[in-house]
């Protein structure tokens, strides 16, 4: 079945994370970038604070094609307790009818499950099954050591999957 690893990641934890994901799954990984509005990169801050008043920043998702896959992964950052802006534009901008879908994010300390929580909701609202999530801690750990928590899920996961 195939599989696709989503993320978005600004300074790279998220990544290492995901890279780790798709290498234990064998799956393809895209990632999420920011459309600069009036020449400029939306800043996090105000993203982060155009998001809490429902403005979602812009994002490239034309050229990330969902369809073809049936089991897909996304993850990004947590900013101000809450999912990083750009994940969220993503979901929106998609169909998610069918896909099932295991939600993933890194964050220094704290409001990850906030963040997984708005992510599952926007997703579902979208007609995904959100089938497992994860909060990852970054503070402190080495990218190597994010991929290496990220091959760790996937097999979890894969484990779960076969025993059932
Ligand atoms: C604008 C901004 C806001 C952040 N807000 C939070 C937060 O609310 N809680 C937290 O634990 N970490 C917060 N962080 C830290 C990031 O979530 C954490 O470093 C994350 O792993 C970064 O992922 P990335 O390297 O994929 O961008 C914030 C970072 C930035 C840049």
């Amino acid at each position: 079945m195939a599989k696709l690893v989503i993320f978005y990641s600004r300074s790279g934890r998220t990544k290492a994370l995901a890279s780790g994901i798709a290498q234990e799954m064998g799956a393809k990984t895209e990632e999420i970038r920011v459309k600069k509005v009036k020449n400029r990169l939306p800043g996090a801050m105000a993203m982060t604070g155009a998001a809490k008043k429902g403005k979602l920043p812009p994002v490239y998702h034309e050229s990330i094609a969902i369809e073809q896959f049936s089991e897909i992964f996304i993850g990004g950052p947590v900013w101000g307790g809450s999912a990083a802006p750009p994940v969220l534009s993503f979901i929106q901008d998609k169909d998610w009818k069918g896909k099932k879908v295991y939600t993933f994010v890194t964050c220094a300390l704290f409001g990850g499950k906030n963040a997984l929580r708005q992510m599952k909701k926007a997703l579902e609202e979208r007609g995904a099954s959100v089938l497992d999530e994860k909060d990852f801690r970054s503070l402190f750990k080495s990218k190597e050591h994010l991929k290496s928590e990220g091959i760790q899920w996937a097999k979890e996961l894969s484990r779960k999957v076969n025993n059932h």
